[in-house]
């Protein structure tokens, strides 16, 4: 199978069946015999046609005679990909892409081959006449067609943010995000590690916050790597170490982890305590803990116990046991768009009320299992205030047994009230809010 072929077929798994667009990639590539070039040719038409998605389709529009929702997902795939590659790749001569396009069309929708090279033709002669939405008229619109995302979407960061930011912020989501790995001390030693991947040429840069965490440039497989296999080094955002390093787990403590699922926060505070003590991680799906049992194997973690648990619900068992307790809530993820950027048309703002239900009935709950002087740390992946500090200052409200409280060092990142939001435009990591409270 060719290169394009491949990504339209990743493109049309994620519309047709909902999927993620980093587990659709890595299912695709998975074990096939693809060059390290190949896969980042695929992987960049993945994400660059996501990331333009509705820049791309005001594109369609302006040439099509058959509307969007009457043109079947196989075609406007093809669409898609071939006019990402008309505007944004240089290196793609434009005769490959509407050629390529076409065969595609041939093999998969026939009867909109035609169709197919009309419109991409018609691209091609006037992609320098393309106007965006005016911008003095109306704002919201040139934001959601030159960034590609959602009209409510703009509207909501406008409501939050200046101007200035919000465009700023949608630059950044839609740039690509520096690759993080957690060293696993448990099974290497900081030094060691980036020795062996520098030896294999791989770019390796030291985080200034976390010892622990460091950037790489030049790893193609991962999960071919002898690091990953020998579970020396694990994916993850520093935004998502930070909380774990907040959460500041000591040797011997009993954490309660809520919400862990595929296990990165959990397996990171194993290893902050040595392997020593005890972590209960729930979720509310079973399949999802596999993959924390399987992180844990292969990271040599041996403390975590794993338990399907609805968070929503109170388990009289749990109460005043733990230590500690994270609550790293389900949330609209929109602080991590630069990974999927499929959440920039997936979400609606209603799905956002039902979240904010959630994480309140979920931390309500957690904070029984808090042992009193026991600390209780939410965190998200969104920088909507509505999910983060909104969520803390009614949970304050009706509890008067917890106070907030400053999270120890990271003063860099840190609020006045002591939070920490991070926004991938100013600190170029995901987007994530976490909060400290203490029992009394
Ligand atoms: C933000 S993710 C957690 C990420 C994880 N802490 C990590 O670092 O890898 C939120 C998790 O909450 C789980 N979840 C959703 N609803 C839940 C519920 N009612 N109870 C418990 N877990 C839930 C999801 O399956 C998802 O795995």
């Amino acid at each position: 199978m060719k290169d394009r072929e491949i990504a339209l077929k990743i493109l049309h798994t994620i519309d047709s069946k909902g999927a993620y667009s980093n587990l659709a990639i890595n299912k695709e590539l998975k074990d096939k015999n693809i060059s390290n070039l190949d896969r980042g040719f695929i992987t960049e038409l993945v994400y660059g046609t996501l990331e333009n998605n509705i820049y791309i389709d005001y594109v369609i529009e302006k040439f099509s005679t058959t509307k969007l929702n009457k043109i079947n997902l196989w075609t406007i795939n093809i669409l898609r990909l071939g006019i990402y590659q008309i505007m944004f790749l240089d290196k793609v001569p434009d005769f490959a892409a509407v050629n390529e396009s076409v065969n595609l069309a041939k093999k998969f929708s026939t009867k909109t081959s035609g169709f197919t090279n009309a419109i991409l033709r018609n691209v091609l002669r006037n992609k320098e006449k393309i106007e965006l939405p005016d911008k003095q008229k109306d704002f919201v619109k040139y934001l959601s067609v030159k960034y590609s995302h959602a009209e409510w979407m703009v509207k909501r960061f406008m409501s939050y943010f200046t101007k200035e930011f919000t465009e700023d912020l949608f630059k950044a989501n839609n740039e690509r995000p520096d690759l993080y790995l957690r060293i696993n001390t448990l099974k290497t030693n900081i030094e060691a590690c980036i020795k062996s991947l520098e030896e294999k040429n791989i770019e390796v840069k030291r985080n200034d916050y976390i010892e622990e965490a460091i950037t790489v440039k030049g790893i193609n497989q991962l999960d071919e790597l002898e690091e990953f296999k020998l579970g020396h080094i694990h994916v993850q955002d520093f935004g998502s170490m930070l909380v774990s390093r907040v959460l500041n787990p000591k040797e011997g403590e009993y954490i309660i982890d809520v919400c862990c699922a595929p296990g990165g926060k959990t397996t990171h505070m194993a290893q902050l305590m040595n392997n020593n003590g005890k972590i209960l991680a729930r979720d509310i799906y079973d399949h999802k803990l596999k993959l924390v049992k399987d992180n844990s194997k292969r990271l040599g973690v041996t403390i975590i116990e794993t338990e399907v648990f609805d968070g929503m619900k109170l388990d009289e068992g749990l109460i005043e046991k733990a230590d500690k307790v994270l609550v790293d809530a389900p949330c609209s993820g929109l602080g991590i768009i630069r990974r999927k950027p499929e959440i920039k048309y997936r979400k609606k703002a209603d799905d956002l009320k039902e979240l904010r239900k959630m994480q309140l009935s979920t931390l309500h709950n957690a904070a029984k299992y808090v042992k009193i002087g026991g600390e209780l740390i939410y965190s998200t992946c969104t920088i909507d205030p509505n999910e983060n500090e909104s969520v803390i200052e009614e949970f304050l409200k009706e509890k008067n047994d917890y106070k907030l409280v400053a999270i120890e060092g990271f003063d860099d990142f840190k609020r006045k009230d002591g939070t920490i939001q991070l926004y991938p435009n100013i600190h170029n990591t995901d987007g994530f809010y976490i909060a400290r409270l203490k029992r009394v």
